[in-house]
């Protein structure tokens, strides 16, 4: 739905220059929930605000549902940015307005007559939560009743595809679990691909199918969570699933044993200890519901040199659970 191929984008003034996006490949499907992770000045921002154009890329190439946006006139690219939808950190509502009038803003925009308009906003307002909100101002609503009009009136066009920017980073962690809710109940009731950014990995936990990892512009780390989990050395793997326990311990083997989807649920390290190693101890370790699947991690210490340990390793191997 998304695809992004070699993407540049630097800032220049009279005496510095800064590549905020220097060389990033990004392939979102439809249907997806893909997250950008990255400290202050990674540039999250700027390739999110390459995919709708609201900057211009130097080089490379950003096609939204087969349309490739780079190569669009002003007129196509109004037409273009009705089917992607972009909700913001400080939600950008205007504050004359009323709630269904800062959601009609949007259909105004695209022409849409008077009575549909009205139809549709009810029918929006209903899809986030907000029904009997539609006469309040923004000054009035909560931070999370602020996003919830921010979702309504990003999806007034029907867009197939979401822009978060940092969506949920002006919010307590309880309003942020009920618009992560949303957003996921929207991503699945409307098949909405969603391509967020975020600091928080919590997000990236709770929504995302995908993820990458952003520093100085370009992506360090990449792929489906379910892969990331069993990539050894993943950094994303280490911070989703921090793991607590020494990493050497005198006279035993220490492994890090990562498994995730139905193998969550299996008995694993029960079985390790039955077949291989009944003295096997557990040093750290969880198990996680991610949007998308059931995960866990454990560090484990095997009696015994890694020699000692071939069959139980192999074992752990072959059920492509060691990282
Ligand atoms: N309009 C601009 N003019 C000049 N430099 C900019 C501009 N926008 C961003 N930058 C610079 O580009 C780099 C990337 O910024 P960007 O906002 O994309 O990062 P970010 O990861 O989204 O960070 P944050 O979470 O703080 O917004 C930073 O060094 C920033 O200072």
């Amino acid at each position: 739905m998304i695809e992004i191929s070699g993407l540049r984008k630097t800032y220049r003034s009279r005496k510095v220059s800064v590549a905020a996006v220097d060389g990033v490949d990004l392939s979102v499907g439809e249907g997806e929930v893909f997250g950008v992770l990255g400290q202050s000045g990674a540039g999250k921002s700027t390739l999110l605000r390459c995919v709708n154009m609201l900057e211009r890329p130097d080089a490379g190439t950003v096609s939204v549902g087969g349309q490739e946006m780079t190569t669009l006139r002003r007129r196509q690219l109004r037409i273009a940015r009705q089917g992607i939808g972009m909700i913001h950190q400080h939600f950008a509502l205007l504050s004359s307005r009323t709630v269904a009038g800062n959601v009609a803003f949007a259909l105004e925009v695209t022409g849409t007559p008077r009575a549909e308009r009205r139809a549709r906003v009810a029918e929006l307002l209903e899809l986030v939560g907000l029904t009997g909100r539609a006469d309040a101002y923004p000054a009035q609503l909560s931070g999370g009743q602020k996003q919830r009009v921010g979702i309504a009136r990003a999806l007034a066009a029907r867009p197939k595809v979401l822009l978060s920017d940092e969506a949920t980073s002006a919010l307590d962690p309880e309003t942020t679990e009920s618009i992560l809710r949303l957003l996921l109940d929207l991503n699945r009731r409307l098949g909405l691909t969603i391509l967020l950014i975020t600091h928080e990995m919590s997000v990236v936990k709770r929504i995302c199918t995908s993820a990458a990892v952003m520093r100085d512009g370009r992506f360090v780390e990449a792929g489906t969570i379910t892969d990331l989990l069993r990539t050894p050395g993943s950094e994303l793997a280490r911070d989703l699933f921090p793991l607590d326990g020494p990493t050497v311990v005198d006279g035993a083997t220490v492994v890090d044993v990562t498994v995730s989807g139905p193998e969550a649920e299996e008995p694993i390290i029960a079985e390790l200890a039955r077949r291989f190693a009944s003295d096997v101890r557990i040093l750290g370790g969880s198990v996680e519901t991610l949007a998308a699947t059931r995960a866990g991690r454990w560090r484990i210490a095997l009696p015994g040199a890694p020699d000692d340990n071939r069959e139980a390793l192999e074992f752990l191997r072959k059920r492509g659970v060691t990282s």
